[in-house]
């Protein structure tokens, strides 16, 4: 395992330089890997170990549309896609990649199969820690470990087709056989991961929760929508205001970010911007600070997860969701956004799209040339 030096604070990582693909594809020559949902992680962790060479199996349950997308996805009734019931007998590492609210369910029928030797693999720190509400609870002869993808399953199955890795942590919460730390090293390299850093159960679920209801997906919502609302407040176009608060970000900004870091889009642009950003970023960081310290707060006692488990284990819980998604799907500012991605020179013609591609490699080579000699 490489100590690397993260910002000057230094953390256990593996590469797959140091545990290549062959090594995963030994340690795991005996293992059946039952994948138990095919929802968003499911096909993504499925594919990516199938094409791997990992002897896997799906279990799913029949008559659902995640059943019927396995079959899509090459995966046989009877010979490599079962019932779930079935799927856990077969598998010697069990993926328990069902919704968390639904791993809650389903437990007892997965307990029951977990006979010693076994591994429980998880993707997610959820079921394990807040076990006072989920009742997940495995037997003290199975490994049990997780290896959570820093991203969707859709983008872990991308950037695997692309030759590219999506991060992963990985813990260990129980090492029954002493063969713990190989058997989810092998399975985070199998299932694409471009390279895996430690962490504990419930360091993952706090860190997890805490970034998707913050800036990945709620807190990011959140500034969207006050910039957009002041912007159309004062006069502005819907293009105009959702060009200069998610346009700009997602196709100009962020992949310059991804690869330089936001301290190099700094030094990047207009002395103008650099000017403003410079004196606003710590007024944003201030206002938002009590909020985080809310959330993280909420996370840590175990509110986050109650409201989680009680809002998804409800009847008409689709029904819900749905009506909200509406809400958002629905807004000025998502529907201004629909417009403007499908006026993207690559979302029209064909003929603009070969032009476009044409762009793109020139626009590398000169920013590639800006960013060496600069
Ligand atoms: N979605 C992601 O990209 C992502 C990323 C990292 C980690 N995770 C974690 O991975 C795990 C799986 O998440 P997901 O988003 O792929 O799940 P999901 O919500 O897509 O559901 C997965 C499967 O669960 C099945 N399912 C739902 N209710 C069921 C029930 N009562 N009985 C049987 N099957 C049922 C569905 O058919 C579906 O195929 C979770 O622990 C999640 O936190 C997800
Ligand atoms: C993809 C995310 C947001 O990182 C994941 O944590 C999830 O729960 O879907
Ligand atoms: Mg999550
Ligand atoms: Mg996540």
């Amino acid at each position: 395992m490489a100590k690397l030096n993260f910002g000057g604070v230094e953390e256990n990582v593996v590469t797959r330089e140091e545990f290549p693909l062959v090594k995963a594809q030994k340690v795991l020559q005996n293992e059946v890997v039952a994948i138990i949902g095919y929802g968003v992680q499911g096909p993504g962790q499925a594919l990516n170990q199938r094409d791997n060479g990992i002897h896997v199996i799906v279990g799913q349950r029949r008559n659902s549309k995640s059943w019927d997308k396995a079959v899509r996805d090459g995966f046989v009734p009877g010979e490599t896609l079962f019932e779930i019931e079935e799927a856990l007998e077969r598998g010697t590492i069990i993926c328990y990649l069902l919704s968390d609210a639904a791993q809650i369910q389903l437990w007892p029928t997965v307990k029951k199969h977990l006979t010693p030797g076994k591994a429980l693999y998880f993707s997610h720190g959820f079921g394990i820690t807040y076990n006072d509400q989920t009742g997940i609870v495995p037997p003290a002869e199975v490994d049990v470990f997780l290896v959570a993808p820093k991203g969707s399953g859709t983008s872990l199955r991308r950037m695997f087709l692309q030759g590219r890795g999506l991060n992963s942590s990985y813990a260990i919460f129980q090492d029954a056989t002493g063969r713990a730390f190989e058997r989810v090293i092998a399975l985070g390299i199998a299932i694409g991961s471009g390279y895996l850093f430690e962490t504990n159960f419930k360091k993952e679920v706090y860190s997890d929760l805490t970034g998707e209801r913050g800036t990945l997906m709620g807190a990011i919502q959140g500034l969207f929508a006050a910039q957009y609302e002041v912007l159309r407040s004062k006069g502005h176009t819907p293009s105009e205001a959702f060009n200069e608060t998610v346009e700009e970000l997602t196709q100009s900004l962020m992949p310059l970010v991804a690869e330089n870091g936001m301290d190099w889009m700094y030094a990047n642009c207009s002395t103008t911007a650099q000017r403003g950003a410079l004196d606003w970023w710590k007024k944003f960081r201030d206002a938002t600070l009590p909020v985080f310290n809310d959330l993280y707060e909420s996370v840590a006692t175990g509110k986050e997860a109650a409201k989680s488990i009680e809002s998804n284990s409800k009847p008409d819980y689709r029904e819900k969701l749905e009506a909200e998604l509406k809400e958002l799907r629905e807004s000025e500012l998502w529907q201004a956004g629909k417009t403007v991605r499908s006026l993207r020179p690559e979302n029209q013609d064909p003929a603009a799209k070969s032009e476009n591609k044409l762009h793109k490699s020139t626009a590398k080579q000169k920013f590639s040339s800006t960013l060496y000699h600069d």
